[in-house]
């Protein structure tokens, strides 16, 4: 790997948290358009959180939507600037292909791996989209698609060629993202659960923890 290695801090939802994640140096901002989600924010919310000048630094933000039609895209659109889409849910290659092509934005899928065959699916969507996400499938039983706090068997991605830019998740926090950034040559992580203090809550020294660990990693 070269360079640093980059953060998104998923899941931001109040003032005070945007902040910290801004001065800790993150590289992405992650909004949740999941209304079910307890870190879910409007458009509206959204739209007030990126235009807080205190910081003097405005990340890119990430909007992570899962199964969103287009009218539910656009909507988010018309009041949240954001600079990537993450898809959440089942989304099809096609439907990645076609939210790209009708909203001109780059697409970021999330796959659950648990499995070498949960990898070869990168081969169908590599044309159609601009990164992954590679996160753990959400436990059984476990009410939402992605953020909880799972981490996957980083062994499967030792000296795996990834046919995309791609960021690391699932289960990630300050104690462990060092180890799983050796472990998988991640050059980008994502981090919800682990930088909390309680669901939906971030705590925002583990968010500052967090980015100066993945960055001396
Ligand atoms: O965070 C949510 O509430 C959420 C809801 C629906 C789909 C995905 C969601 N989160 C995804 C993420 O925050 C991360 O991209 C990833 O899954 C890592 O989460 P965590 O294990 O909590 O760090």
């Amino acid at each position: 790997m070269t360079g640093r290695v980059q953060v998104k801090i998923c899941g931001i939802n109040d003032g005070a948290t945007y902040d910290a994640a801004c001065q800790a140096g993150t590289d992405y901002v992650g909004f949740v358009f999941y209304p079910p989600s307890p870190r879910a924010v409007t458009p509206e919310q959204a739209a007030m959180l990126a235009a807080r000048a205190g910081t003097g630094r405005r990340p890119p933000n990430v909007g992570l939507l899962v199964d969103a039609t287009d009218q539910e895209i656009a909507e988010i659109l018309r009041s949240a600037p954001l600079s990537l889409l993450q898809l959440h849910g089942q989304e099809s290659p096609e439907r990645c292909a076609a939210i790209r092509e009708r909203f001109g934005l780059p697409v970021m899928k999330a796959l659950g791996i648990a499995t070498e065959a949960d990898l070869a699916l990168m081969e169908a969507y590599a044309p159609c989209v601009d990164r992954f996400l590679l996160d753990a499938k959400p436990p059984r039983g476990a009410s939402l698609p992605g953020g909880n706090a799972t981490a996957f068997d980083w062994s499967l991605l030792s000296g795996r060629a990834i046919p995309r830019p791609w960021m690391l998740a699932g289960g990630l926090n300050p104690a462990n993202v060092a180890s799983a950034i050796r472990a998988t040559g991640a050059e980008a992580v994502d981090v919800s659960s682990g930088i909390e203090r309680a669901r939906g809550v971030k705590d925002p020294v583990l968010i500052t923890a967090f980015i100066a660990a993945a960055h001396a990693a």
